[in-house]
């Protein structure tokens, strides 16, 4: 039985008293006890963060790390860093970085090395451009992510990741996946993972959906028997609507 995982990315968005006038808020509503929750905030407000979710089932993640541990890399934030923080989870490879920030399936796999080696729980974004979707790349696109992003790692390793299947056309344009099409593609890449890693690492990996996942949507993704979970962008970034999330995807899966 796999845990879903409800996490927020909150992208380039609040200041560090905004982040925790969310964190007050949502801890006036109760948070399901079968849903891992994360929020995923800019790096200024993860210390603050992690103080405000100190007795709360949130778990803090940042959006980006690098693959070395110290060095003369200017503007960069490393694995160890963040856990001294206590920071727990790192989006890697989210769509945005690789356009805007040439990040490739190389760092990615860096990245994941070196945020498990860490102790940190590597969210590992994969999808396709539209263009690929409409060329019927879409597996094969995902796939390789998938091998790139996770090359090198034990099977053990891998059924302590989670990955997000973003497709990029989803992100922040309203116009989400079916739940229908989000269930094949993650029932496709727990297959890889098996063919890649084994069976078992295939049945305990959580695969989130990510795209336009908001509160009217999210049970439909929960219902699905592959789906463990959403990646959330826009509708993460009020209290009432990212606690509407987590409480739906508790009912989901309880159902
Ligand atoms: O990119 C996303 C989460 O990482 C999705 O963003 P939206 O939920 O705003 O579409």
């Amino acid at each position: 039985m796999r845990t879903p995982v409800i996490a927020g990315n909150w992208k380039m968005h609040k200041t560090v008293d905004e982040a925790i006038r969310f964190v007050a808020a949502l801890r006036e509503t109760e948070l399901p006890g079968n849903v891992e929750t994360v929020i995923c905030a800019p790096f200024l407000a993860l210390p603050a963060l992690v103080g405000e979710v100190q007795g709360t089932r949130i778990g803090v993640g940042a959006q980006n790390v690098h693959e070395k541990n110290e060095g003369a890399y200017t503007g960069e934030i490393s694995v160890p860093m963040l856990r001294a923080a206590g920071v727990k989870y790192v989006i890697i490879g989210h769509s945005e970085r690789r356009t805007y920030f040439a990040e490739t399936d190389e760092t990615v796999n860096q990245k994941v090395k070196a945020a498990l080696g860490g102790g940190l729980v590597p969210i590992v974004c994969v999808g396709e451009v539209l263009e690929e979707r409409e060329s019927g790349k879409t597996k094969e696109v995902v796939q390789h992510q998938v091998k790139q992003g996770l090359n090198g790692l034990s099977p053990e390793a891998v059924a302590g990741v989670i990955i997000a299947y973003e497709p990029v056309w989803a992100i922040g344009t309203g116009k989400a996946s079916t739940a229908e099409d989000a269930e094949e593609v993650i029932s496709f890449i727990r297959k890889t993972v098996a063919d890649l890693f084994g069976q078992q690492a295939a049945g305990q990996v959580r695969i989130q959906y990510g795209g336009s996942v908001k509160p009217e949507n999210i049970s439909t993704y929960i219902a699905q028997p592959n789906i463990d979970g959403a990646l959330v962008g826009g509708a993460s970034l009020q209290p009432e609507s990212f606690s509407k999330l987590v409480q739906a995807a508790a009912a989901g899966d309880a159902s």
